[in-house]
């Protein structure tokens, strides 16, 4: 197959982790032979620097006629000053905003190889197969914001409609699952939580009767995603309460390097990026952890491109590598670590020798 992808490395990390997804894309379409093309943009903070637009015209225009963008992260201290006329992460928003990108999909599936990564008792971990389904276009993120000397506020608003698409989604992906859903707010507080209860409660029991839906108040979620991980199958949620709980539960996983998410609308295009940021404290070492873009990259295979073996062939490369040891500086708790380019390197081999990946399968 053809398809025109989008990369927008952005700032920090970025440019270093979405390499090595590119790497890995590049190795995909030898081994099948598709042809796939990469176009580079700007956003972000280096957007700014070089157009003075953390979304120029040109980037948007290029990841609306894209078949799929990935992005690596944006941000960063330089452009951080709160009183900036413009951020970078408003080129990330816009660009969500634009494509009409309303369901970002952040699985969590730890691998046992990085158990002994994350802060969390191992028995709690075996298992744990979770999919957040997080609201991405609406909430407090784009309320109106107002800002005097002596206050500012921001507005949380959802629609009926922006609620029912998203928990469709959801429902959509738990029959393909487990067919648990569970429904993430703050109903005992917040009225736009008590909208997102009724219609995710009207949904559930008028268009998907084969599904269980539940709902739980995000402060006890942020709780129970450590103490019992394996409860939970989709869960979905508003924009900032998704945005928490899913750094949260990158610790299941064992680093917010090894996360990747798929943000999807009504069509096939979508934005694939790591959930984690620029990570300014180990930007330019050739350390960070370039897996979950790499995992990313596998999402976008699959959703955007229909590719599903591809992107099983890459699924099963990252977990051969990691149950090699093949581990970056976040995951190695003090042992050999591997650099970003290892990392890569360690999955496009993986890929290029097919009886690898043929023996995990079986
Ligand atoms: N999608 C995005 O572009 C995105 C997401 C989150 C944060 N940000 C931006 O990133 C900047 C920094 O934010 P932050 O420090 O709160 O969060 P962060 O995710 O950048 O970093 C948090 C911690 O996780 C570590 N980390 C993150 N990704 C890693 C990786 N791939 N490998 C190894 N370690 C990794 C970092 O070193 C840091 O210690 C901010 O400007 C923020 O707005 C952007
Ligand atoms: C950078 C920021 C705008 C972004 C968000 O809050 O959505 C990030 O934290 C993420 O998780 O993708
Ligand atoms: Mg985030």
């Amino acid at each position: 197959m053809r398809a025109e992808i989008v990369i927008l490395p952005g700032d920090g990390i970025g440019p270093e982790v979405t390499a090595a997804a590119v790497a890995v894309l590049r190795a995909v379409a030898r081994r099948f032979g598709h042809a796939l093309n990469f176009a580079e943009h700007d956003i972000g903070g280096i957007a700014i620097d070089r157009h003075g637009d953390p979304l120029p015209p040109a980037t948007l225009d290029a990841c609306n006629r894209a078949d799929a963008v990935l992005l690596g992260a944006v941000g960063g201290p330089k452009w951080s000053d709160p009183n900036a006329r413009v951020r970078p992460e408003q080129g990330l928003l816009a660009l969500r905003r634009a494509l009409g990108l309303y369901a970002n999909l952040r699985p969590v599936q730890p691998h046992p190889a990085t158990l002994g990564a994350a802060p969390i008792k191992p028995h709690l971990l075996s298992g744990v197969d979770l999919l957040v389904v997080r609201e991405l276009t609406g909430g407090i993120y784009f309320g109106d914001k107002t800002r005097t000397a002596d206050s500012a506020s921001d507005l949380c608003s959802y629609s009926v409609a922006e609620i029912e698409r998203v928990v469709r989604r959801a429902c959509r992906l738990a029959q393909g699952r487990r067919c648990h859903v569970t429904s993430v707010d703050k109903a005992n507080v917040l009225e736009t939580s008590r909208l997102w209860r009724d219609v995710a409660t009207r949904i559930a029991r008028d268009e998907f009767p084969d599904i269980l839906l539940e709902h739980q108040l995000v402060d006890s979620m942020a709780m129970h995603l450590l103490s019992r991980p394996r409860a939970y199958d989709v869960v979905v949620t508003e924009n900032m309460f998704g945005d928490i709980l899913t750094d949260e539960a990158s610790m299941l996983a064992g680093s917010m390097g090894l996360l990747p998410s798929a943000s999807l609308g009504d069509g096939k295009a979508g934005l694939y990026e790591p959930i984690h940021g620029s990570a300014p404290d180990i930007a330019g070492r050739g350390i960070a952890n370039p897996y979950g873009a790499i995992l990313s990259a596998a999402l976008l295979l699959r959703h955007s491109l229909g590719l599903v073996d591809e992107a099983a062939c890459v699924e099963q490369a990252v977990d051969s590598a990691l149950e090699a040891g093949v581990l970056s500086a976040d995951l190695a708790a003090g042992g050999d670590a591997v650099g970003t380019h290892g990392v890569a390197a360690a999955v496009v081999e993986r890929i290029e020798t097919p009886s690898h990946v043929a023996e995990l399968r079986d």
